[in-house]
């Protein structure tokens, strides 16, 4: 039988398991995926490539429309491209995660980007994954399904600086919790839960159990529940 296509948002701070679950929910689902966090990563990326003062929003404003921003959304394989460049390694460094905040708190970057999010969500075939901040409340506010991902700051803390090849835990969280204000304080679409969007606190679960409840979940409102 012929499925309608399904769009899920899941939002969430970071560590929370937002691109883990993501991947593997639209993997074994057979949809499309996209990380939004890569796209404002690389939109940063470039301003810094460019010499762009981050401190300066005027500066980052003027020239939001230049970079040509391209995401490849096979769950099994992302990518993401600026002006033709695979910029996958260099968008993870510190140097970018420090000013991510301060470039995607712009709002024609926001607004940049967002039309992006919504002209891939339209072309997914079977439906796609959204996962970041504000995809809930303001890219996709009519979602077939919402996922708000919570953990504590401990809980994501050790699971960054495990990635992270045994950073300082406390320095991990301390930078993590810095993000998380600057992203729900910032004016245009914060950080922030979709008041119809289903809260998963992932503390204390495993990433299997959470690929679990968002599969189940989406299965049920395919199933029209
Ligand atoms: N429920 C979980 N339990 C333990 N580790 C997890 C869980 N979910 C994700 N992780 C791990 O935590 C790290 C951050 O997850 P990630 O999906 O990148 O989070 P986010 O996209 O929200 O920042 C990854 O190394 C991932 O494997
Ligand atoms: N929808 C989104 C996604 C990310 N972002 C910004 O991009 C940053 C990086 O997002 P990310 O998802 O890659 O962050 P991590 O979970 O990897 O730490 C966030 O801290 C936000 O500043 C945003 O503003 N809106």
């Amino acid at each position: 039988m012929e499925r309608a296509t399904v769009i899920v948002a899941i939002d969430g701070p970071s560590g929370t398991g937002k691109s883990s679950t993501s991947k593997a929910v639209a993997a074994q689902l057979g949809l499309s995926y996209l990380d939004t966090g890569a796209q404002y990563r690389a939109i940063t990326w470039w301003m810094v490539n460019n010499g762009i003062d981050i401190e300066d929003p005027t500066a980052i404003a003027a020239v939001a429309g230049k970079p040509d921003i391209v995401s490849g959304t096979d769950p099994s394989g992302p990518t993401i491209t600026v002006d033709g460049t695979d910029v996958a390694g260099p968008i993870r460094t510190q140097e970018v995660t420090s000013r991510v905040s301060a470039v995607s708190a712009v709002p024609e970057v926001r607004a940049r980007i967002t039309e992006l999010q919504r002209t891939i969500a339209a072309d997914a075939a079977n439906g796609i994954v959204v996962e970041g901040r504000d995809i809930g409340t303001t890219v996709l506010p009519d979602a077939d399904l919402k996922i708000f991902l919570t953990a504590s700051p401990e809980a994501r803390a050790a699971r960054r600086s495990g990635e992270l090849k045994g950073a300082d835990v406390q320095a991990t969280r301390e930078a993590l919790l810095k993000r998380d204000a600057a992203d729900s304080s910032r004016k245009t679409s914060p950080l922030a839960k979709a008041d119809d969007a289903v809260e998963v606190d992932t503390s204390d679960l495993t990433l299997q159990q959470v690929i679990e409840c968002v599969v189940t979940l989406v299965e049920d409102k395919r199933a029209g529940e």
